[in-house]
C-alpha cells in the first residue's frame, strides 16, 4: 500500500565558517527583538551552531489523504517536504516510503540548460526513476502540453522564464505519482497556460493517492485538506480541520473588527 511514514524525524542545518560569523549578529538580533520566526538556533559554547529546522516530525499518509501544512515564514514547512521527499537526509529519525514520490517544486532540479527541451525530458524522466520506453510513450503529451512547438528542438537556456517553467510544469505534471509534494499551490505562465495548469492540477490532485501541500493559503487549506499540521519552528502539531477553520474564522473577523473600529476613528476624527 501507498503510504509515508515518518517517526521523530529533525533536520539540523548546520552553521560553518562564515555563517557561524553572521549567526552571531542575528542572535543579537533574535534576542533583542523577541522574534519568534525561524527554527531554534543550536548553541555551543553561546556560538550559534546549527538551525534546528524540523523538530521530531511525526507523520502517517495513507491513500486518501489530503495533507496540508500550514505556519508562518521559516517554520519548516519547506524542510519538511524536502526531507520527506528524499532531497534533504534526516539527521535524526527514520522515513519509509511506499510508492514513487513527486516533488512538484525546485523544478529546475536537474535541468541541463545546454540541452533542448526534448533531452530535458529524458534527463528529468531518468531523474524520476522511468525506463527510456516509458519516457518515449510521454513525450507527445508533454510537447504538446508545453506548446513550445519547435523551441523543443533549441537549447534550453534559449527559453523564456516563462517558456522554461512551461516545460518544466509540462514534465513534471506528466509523470504519475503515488504521492505529490507541493510547495504551495502551482500557477505558472500566462493567464492562458495558468487555466491549463489549473484544471491539470485539479486532475493530479484527484488523482493521487497522497497529496502534501505547503501553503500560507489558509482558505484553500481548510476547504481541501482532510490532515492539517500546524508547524511553529520547526514543530508539527495536527489540528482537526473543523477546529482550524473555526480559528481562521475567527482570526479574520478579529482582523475585520480592528480594520473596522481604525476606520471609524479616522472617520470620526
Ligand atoms: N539551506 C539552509 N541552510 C540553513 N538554514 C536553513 C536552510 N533552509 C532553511 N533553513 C532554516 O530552516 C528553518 C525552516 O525553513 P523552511 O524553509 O523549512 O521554512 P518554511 O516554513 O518553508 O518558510 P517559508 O514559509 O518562508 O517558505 C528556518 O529557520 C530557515 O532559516
Amino acid at each position: 500500500m501507498v503510504s509515508i511514514v515518518a517517526q521523530n524525524v529533525s533536520v539540523v542545518f548546520p552553521m560553518v565558517g562564515s555563517d557561524v560569523r553572521h549567526g552571531m549578529k542575528l542572535k543579537k538580533q533574535t534576542e533583542r527583538r523577541g522574534t519568534q520566526l525561524g527554527g531554534k538556533i543550536i548553541l555551543e559554547d553561546n556560538r550559534p551552531a546549527g538551525i534546528l529546522a524540523l523538530d521530531r516530525l511525526n507523520l502517517v499518509a495513507k491513500p486518501g489523504d489530503r495533507i496540508g501544512l500550514f505556519g508562518p515564514n521559516g517554520s519548516g514547512k519547506s524542510t519538511a517536504l524536502r526531507v520527506l521527499g528524499g532531497i534533504y537526509p534526516p539527521t535524526a529519525g527514520h522515513i519509509e516510503v511506499n510508492g514513487k514520490v513527486s516533488a512538484m517544486f525546485s523544478l529546475n532540479l536537474g535541468v541541463n540548460q545546454e540541452a533542448t527541451g526534448l533531452e530535458n525530458i529524458e534527463l528529468k524522466g531518468i531523474l524520476h526513476g522511468l525506463r527510456r520506453e516509458e519516457i518515449r510513450e510521454l513525450v507527445p503529451e508533454i510537447v504538446d502540453f508545453s506548446e513550445l512547438g519547435d523551441y523543443i528542438h533549441l537549447p534550453v537556456k534559449t527559453y523564456s522564464s516563462g517558456m522554461k517553467m512551461r516545460l518544466l510544469f509540462s514534465i513534471a505534471s506528466a509523470f504519475r505519482p503515488d504521492i505529490l509534494l507541493l510547495d504551495e499551490w502551482v500557477s505558472t505562465g500566462d493567464k492562458r497556460f495558468r487555466r491549463k495548469v489549473a484544471q491539470r492540477m485539479e486532475t493530479i490532485l484527484d488523482q493521487t493517492p497522497i497529496v502534501i501541500v505547503a501553503s500560507h493559503d489558509h482558505r484553500r487549506i481548510s476547504s481541501w485538506a482532510n490532515k492539517i499540521i500546524q508547524m511553529k519552528r520547526g514543530h508539527a502539531q495536527m489540528l482537526d480541520p473543523v477546529a482550524f477553520s473555526e480559528w481562521q474564522a475567527w482570526k479574520e473577523w478579529k482582523r475585520g473588527k480592528k480594520n473596522r473600529k481604525k476606520k471609524k476613528a479616522l472617520q470620526d476624527s
